[in-house]
Parts: structure tokens; sequence; C-alpha cells
């Protein structure tokens, strides 16, 4: 049954009106017992399928939880991220797209309803609530030497910063190198891990988290205060697929761009949608801690701080206490 299933959530997903069962199951080659049965699966699996005598059957709405087969509908148009390997727990996404990272040469999306083991930098947690947020891994593959990896966090900062801005009409900026908030709030964790060897970059797995439609009493104790979901600041829920289907788009272009053009013909852009800018924050990297007010981004995206008495610091990455 599950290679009917696959191919009626397809026909029926693809075709808006109503389909009789007959119908289906002579374009699938399958009996009509076979069609019932899996419409009756599917309804158990939270989608809500109409059904009228003499019309026939028609998706009303797919269920939260994401569908492999609605995300691979979703994405099959795209150009490089045409692909997505989909659970409804994991441990981390990052964990299994790099336990397929060897399966095959192409890129492609990790997805999860829900982590147990989200994670951020310095393998803090990331508090991944099912089927509350985006909780996503991309796996690249750019032909580059690893020192170019030094600004692909910027560009693929922007890809989510304008969705949000742009497609959703919520102010946010960047917290470099790897948040972004929405006043003073977190909405969204990324960050780049890389596969390389002396040749260069083999993969890239950048792992994204964006709060969709968490309400404020939602988040834990810990985020409590300093976190927010877009349903929050949009006062309405967020449609995942449709969240998908904009930011996998974006992402395409703004790694276009990275392949293709030097950070500095983003920089002015990446700058004005920042926000460490004229403040004095503490700036930590490794065993480093300095205060002082952010001043520039270099060419390589490391940023200039100048600290309190003068002196002007390289930071590649650090934690910035805002
Ligand atoms: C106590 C404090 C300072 O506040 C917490 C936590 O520490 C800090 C943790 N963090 C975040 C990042 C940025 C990278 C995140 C990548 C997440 C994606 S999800 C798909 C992929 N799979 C995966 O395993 N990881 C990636 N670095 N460190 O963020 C806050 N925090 C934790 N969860 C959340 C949340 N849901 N919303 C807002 N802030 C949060």
């Amino acid at each position: 049954m599950s290679k009917y299933k696959h191919e009626i959530v397809n026909y029926l997903y693809r075709n808006d009106e109503y389909l009789s069962g007959q119908h289906i199951a002579e374009t699938l080659n399958c009996s009509r017992v076979t069609v019932k049965k899996v419409i009756d699966q599917l309804r158990k699996e939270g989608f809500e399928i109409e059904s009228i005598s003499n019309k026939g059957y028609k998706i009303a709405k797919i269920p939260t939880t994401w569908q492999e087969d609605i995300v691979n509908i979703e994405l099959k148009d795209n150009l490089l991220l045409n692909r997505a390997i989909v659970q409804t727990q994991v441990d981390s996404t990052q964990i299994l797209a790099k336990a397929h990272v060897n399966d095959t040469d192409n890129h492609f999306i990790v997805l999860s309803d829900e982590q147990t083991k989200g994670r951020g930098r310095f393998n803090r947690e990331w508090s991944s609530l099912k089927s509350k947020g985006l909780w996503m891994s991309v796996v690249l593959r750019p032909d580059i030497p690893i020192q170019k990896m030094s600004t692909f966090n910027l560009f693929i900062s922007l890809a989510i910063q304008e969705v949000i801005e742009q497609h959703y009409h919520i102010q946010c900026k960047i917290k470099w190198p790897n948040d972004i908030y929405i006043g003073n709030k977190k909405v969204c964790g990324f960050l780049t891990e890389m596969i390389a060897d002396t040749d260069g970059v083999n993969a890239i797995i950048c792992g994204i988290g964006i709060n969709l439609n968490q309400t404020q009493e939602e988040f834990d104790k810990v985020n409590q205060s300093r976190a927010t979901s877009l349903n929050i600041e949009n006062g309405k829920p967020i449609e995942p697929y449709q969240f998908l289907s904009v930011l996998i788009k974006a992402i395409e272009q703004r790694y276009d761009q990275f392949l293709n053009l030097p950070f500095s013909e983003i920089k002015e852009l990446y700058k004005s949608k920042s926000m460490i800018w004229n403040k004095t924050l503490t700036y930590t990297e490794g065993n480093k801690q300095i205060v002082g007010r952010a001043i520039d981004i270099q060419d390589n995206g490391f940023l200039t701080v100048i600290s309190e008495d003068g002196d002007l610091h390289q930071f590649m990455s650090a934690d910035i206490e805002i």
C-alpha cells in the first residue's frame, strides 16, 4: 500500500479538484479498495480529505507534521535543493544529514518535526518543540577553498532575514554571526559545519532553526524571556510548507551569490540588516573576552571591534551578549 499511498498523495495534492475513487484507481492501476484503504490511512495521519458522492476525494487540509511526499512536491522544481529526507523525530537534523552526506553527490535538506537533541554552537541546546518550528539541515557541495567558508553564514543569514522581513513583513535583524532577532528576542539560530580535506570543502551542513508557531508560554524556562516566534510577532499561524518553499528559494539565490560574488558586494546590505552597531557589547571568542563596539565587517567576514581602551580586535566568530 505504501507504493500507492505515495502516488495517491501526489495525485490528490497536485489536483485541486475532486477525483473519484474509480478515476484514481484506473489512473494508478490499482483497485478501488486500495484507494479507500489509502484514504483511510491518510486520514489517520492527519490529512483532512473531503469525500463527496458522485464527485470523489479532495485534500482539504494537510497535516501540520512534515509529509515527505508533500515536501518533495514543494521542492521538485528547485534547481538545487529538490530532495528532502523527512522525519517526525530525530536527535538532530545535523546528525542525520551527516549520516547521509556520502550517500549521494546531490544537495539535499533534512527536516524533522521535532529534535530531541537539537544543538547550537558550543554544543548548547536548541529547543525544538514538535511541529512548532522549522528544524532543518541543508547539505550543499560548493567547489571552493576552505578560506571562502568564512563568509557563507553571512549570505545565508541574509536569505533568512529577507524572508521574514519581505514575505512576512516582520522587522528582524541579524545578530552576527549566528542568530536573527526580532527586537531583543531570538527567533532563529543557524550554524554551519563543513566536511573538508586538503583539496577543499566536500560538503557544507548548514543547520537552521526558526521558531514558527510557539506561543510565549510554550518556550522552556531558559528561553522564556529571550525567544520569540513568527506567530507571536505576526499574530497569526505560519503555514510551514509555504515558509519552507519561500525560504529554500531565498537560500538558493543567496548561495548562488556566495559562489559567484565577493562578500563586499552585499556588505552594506548585510550591515544595514545587523543589530550590533553603535552599541557597547561583550565579545567572547575562546578565552578572549572584550567589551567594545563593532565598527566594521571585513571582506572575509571577520568583525572588527574597538575595545574601550581603543585597541582594534578581529573576530572570526564570537559569542555576543546583547
Ligand atoms: C541559553 C542560551 C544562551 O539561549 C539558548 C541557547 O543558549 C542558544 C543555543 N544556540 C543557538 C545557536 C545558533 C545555532 C542553532 C542551530 C539550530 C538548528 S535547528 C536544525 C539544526 N539541527 C540542530 O541540531 N541544530 C540546527 N547557537 N547556540 O540559543 C538559545 N535557544 C535555544 N533554543 C532556542 C529557540 N528555540 N529559540 C530561541 N533561542 C533558543
